[in-house]
């Protein structure tokens, strides 16, 4: 019987985040310490915990058939590997940024200028659709401390909250990407692996949409009814029980968290109240 292999980084920025999605997912599996493989007990998947930028090149070669890495990763190995999902955690940028104390007038400044960088092919690419000439020095880490000890006059790093360029002395001048954390596949899987990873991927898309909408309970006189279920039209439609207290309804319906924000106001004015907003773990539409 078929067993996904799916390659996942061992410790760092994506690890927990990516295991939690599998835990979420429904799948159990036991990762002890210092263990680099570990077969999941209810699901045919085994996991590889690995080096991030070595996973590209792991799911292209189909050692693993699948893996988490940021998309800064893979565009800078451009591996032939097939991104099948944008996973929403682990949100950054890859960033240039220069002393605080720099002048800066724009990206002609980097012109002749020496910059560090653990992702030379991404700056390149970026610097020359700039048309900018600089010299591009590989790092492969702590980056931030470049220009401090004269290595670089700039840099290109990730930045998320921008606290380790504040403490080193730097600002953020450019973005060169966005990115997040994604999901990637061997091009040549077989047709046992495939109907896994559609499987897998039903389970991430339940637990994705979940978390992106919330149910919502609240109570309104009957006269407000039309105008609230216009304003939460939910999956179907919502659903409408009358209270005990003679011409209330209670309202249940699903909506985007952003959406609700966006409409609370309108709820309140149409008469809505008692409204409580729930988390939801999966849903499937
Ligand atoms: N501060 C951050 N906030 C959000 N996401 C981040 C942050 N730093 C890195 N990332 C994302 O997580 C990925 C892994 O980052 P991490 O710092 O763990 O990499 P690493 O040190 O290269 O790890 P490894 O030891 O596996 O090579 C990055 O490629 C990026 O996509
Ligand atoms: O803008 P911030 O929120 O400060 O995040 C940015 C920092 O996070 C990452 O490093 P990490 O802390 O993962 O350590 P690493 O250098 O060991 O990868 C990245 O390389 C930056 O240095
Ligand atoms: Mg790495």
């Amino acid at each position: 019987m078929s067993n996904l292999k799916v390659a996942v980084q061992k410790s760092g920025r994506l690890s927990e985040d990516s295991l939690k999605l599998f835990k979420e997912c429904g799948i159990k599996f036991n990762n002890g310490a210092k263990k680099l493989k570990a077969q999941s007990s209810n699901f045919p998947i085994e996991f590889l915990f690995l080096r991030d930028d070595d996973i590209p090149g792991y799911v292209e070669d189909g050692i693993a058939d699948i893996g988490i890495v940021g998309q800064n990763v893979q565009d800078e190995y451009q591996k032939e590997v097939d991104v099948v999902k944008h996973l929403g955690f682990s949100k950054c940028r890859l960033s240039l940024a220069v002393p605080r104390e720099v002048d800066y007038s724009g990206i002609q400044y980097f012109e002749g200028k020496n910059l560090a960088t653990s992702y030379p092919t991404i700056l390149k690419n970026y610097l020359k659709d700039q048309g900018v000439n600089a010299e591009v020095h590989m790092i492969s880490g702590s980056v931030e401390i470049a220009p401090g000890i004269g290595l670089a006059e700039g840099i290109c790093d990730i930045v998320s909250s921008g606290s380790t360029l504040l403490s080193n002395g730097l600002k953020e001048v450019e973005t060169v990407m966005k990115s997040e954390a994604v999901m990637v596949a061997y091009k040549q899987m077989s047709d046992d692996k495939k109907a896994l990873l559609d499987q897998l991927i039903f389970r991430i898309n339940s637990v994705l949409e979940g978390k992106n909408n919330k149910y919502v309970l609240l109570n309104a006189p009957n006269a407000s009814l039309d105008r609230i279920i216009d304003l939460l039209p939910g999956m179907r439609s919502p659903t409408v029980l009358p209270l005990a207290q003679e011409g209330w309804s209670s309202i249940h319906s699903v909506i985007n968290e952003d959406d609700f924000w966006g409409n609370i106001e309108k709820l309140r004015e149409a008469g809505a109240e008692g409204i409580l907003v729930v988390p939801i773990e999966k849903m499937i539409q």
